[in-house]
């Protein structure tokens, strides 16, 4: 048995597919060098794997242990991902099945004889179960961050593995050790300006959480189109928001005629319910979202009955956090029930500054959403040539969504001129604030001289880079 070649699948298998580590273990097992991408090793990878595990039959050496020593553990691993990539693009299909019809589970006969497979090769069944709903768990995580977060930009794709690590942690084996139903007190924060895509990246999580697998029904006990349930909460009015949350019995208060179901009664317990604008919300709302969170449970306003709720929380707010603590505004033990993770969504301005592409591609994806077609209409040269090279899109990506739709309508963008528009925070102001790796400034700088000297061999003399270094710096 190569023992290193399992110790490295299982690394593989356990690593953040949007992570760096995983393309770098990945061309370690292939041999491959570090122009490889992650797509062109799979293959070879799977089928070396498939060799090695029917050896590993043939020789009566396969032991399926959770509680075996090191390498017993990183077999079972490597047979997990083994029989993962047999059943993933049924999984992905299941998906976009599920997507389109709604709330409803579809069957997933599917799903039942991978599970026959995993028992087949000696996982105990209840493992096996766990293992085909962290299959579809891992799959629909992918697919939503990948979709919902489109871009190339180093901020980008930080944001990405950190959303995949709000998921399963940052040490998948703890999560499928003993973190799997336990994630529900694992609270979220998402910050950032306006548009940034803090919705969508709440979505990705909400989207993502561990679902059950029933093999009886052979189906998934929930759609995960029931997963995710999102209320702003700057769009109502004080005396509403209770009633939106929790919910309000008939005849609770003047105007209550029929029975409401909140939110909280709405998500379901495999879910996350999204709370926008939190910097927003009142005192007295805020102690009554740290009593759900604490105790789990809340009650519909005019009832005593105690109900409760088994989903995750996540919360946004484009305020400043720190501003509203220290005013006195957002309660600091509200808080820390919040921030089991915190994480800040890039502005756009932001993104384009690390890749000047990064622009073109999201509104490539944003014009391929809104026509349904990769249309050639030259709408981003006419938006760059009308707001300037340096605009900051104060309004984010929305901004950009709306800014194609206008120059689609009118033929032009002007910009957002009443928007305060944020301080675009340039190479030296950067490099102050200490917001740089030493990557992004070598990155930055080539590719602030080569915008002002426009070849390569110029910038390769100036930084004392070889041209080579400053070419793959300036499209990085
Ligand atoms: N990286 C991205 N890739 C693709 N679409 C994105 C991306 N970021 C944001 N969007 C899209 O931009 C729009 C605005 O995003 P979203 O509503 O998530 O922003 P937000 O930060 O929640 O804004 P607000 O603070 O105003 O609520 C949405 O249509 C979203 O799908």
């Amino acid at each position: 048995m190569d023992k290193n070649f399992f110790k490295m699948v299982s690394q593989a298998a356990f690593s953040n597919p949007f992570g760096e580590k995983r393309v770098d273990i990945d061309r370690q097992i292939v041999g491959a060098d570090e122009t490889a991408d992650w797509h062109s090793m799979l293959q070879p990878l799977l089928t070396r794997l498939e060799e090695e595990i029917g050896q590993l039959r043939e020789s009566g050496e396969l032991v399926i242990d959770r509680d075996g020593g090191e390498e017993v553990r990183a077999v079972g691993v490597s047979i997990l991902f083994h029989i993962f990539h047999r059943y993933m693009d049924q999984f992905d299909r299941l998906i976009e099945e599920q997507i389109a019809a709604g709330d409803e589970s579809l069957r997933a006969p599917f799903a039942f004889q991978c599970l026959e497979d995993l028992t087949g090769f000696g996982f105990g069944r209840e493992d096996a179960r766990r293992y085909v709903a962290m299959f579809y768990q891992i799959r629909r995580a992918y697919y939503f961050i990948s979709t919902g977060l489109v871009g190339e930009s180093p901020a980008m794709k930080q944001l990405r593995a950190r959303l995949w690590d709000n998921i399963f942690t940052h040490e998948i084996a703890w999560y499928e050790s003993c973190l799997w139903n336990r994630m529900e007190d694992f609270s979220t924060l998402l910050l950032g300006e306006t548009g940034t895509g803090k919705g969508a990246a709440a979505a990705a999580i909400g989207r993502s959480g561990y679902i059950p697998f029933n093999p009886q029904a052979q189906k998934f006990e929930e759609s995960f189109t029931r997963a995710f349930v999102a209320i702003n909460l700057s769009q109502y009015p004080a005396a509403l928001i209770e009633s939106e949350l929790f919910g309000h019995r008939k005849g609770a208060f003047t105007g209550a005629i029929e029975k409401h179901e909140g939110i909280f009664s709405r998500c379901s317990a495999y879910g996350a319910i999204f709370l926008d604008e939190i910097g927003d919300v009142s005192i007295p709302i805020q102690i009554k979202l740290l009593q759900v969170l604490q105790e789990r449970t809340f009650s519909p306003v005019g009832s005593h009955e105690k109900l409760r709720f088994n989903g995750r929380v996540i919360a946004a707010t484009n305020k400043s956090i720190d501003e509203l603590r220290k005013a006195g505004e957002f309660r600091d033990d509200f808080y820390y029930r919040l921030c089991s993770d915190i994480i800040t969504v890039p502005p756009l301005r932001e993104r384009i500054r690390q890749t000047p592409k990064e622009l073109e591609m999201l509104a490539g994806h944003l014009m391929e959403r809104i026509c349904g077609a990769d249309l050639k209409f030259p709408i981003l040269g006419k938006l760059k040539e009308d707001v300037g090279r340096n605009y900051a899109w104060p309004g984010n990506v929305r901004e950009l969504e709306q800014a194609i739709r206008r120059v689609m309508i009118t033929g032009s963008y002007s910009g957002d001129a009443s928007a305060d528009s944020p301080a675009d925070e340039g190479l030296e102001q950067a490099m102050v604030s200490g917001s740089l790796t030493a990557r992004e400034v070598v990155e930055t700088y080539c590719r602030e001289l080569y915008a002002v000297y426009g070849n390569y061999g110029e910038v390769a003399r100036r930084t004392g880079l070889d041209w080579r270094t400053v070419k793959k710096n300036v499209s990085a």
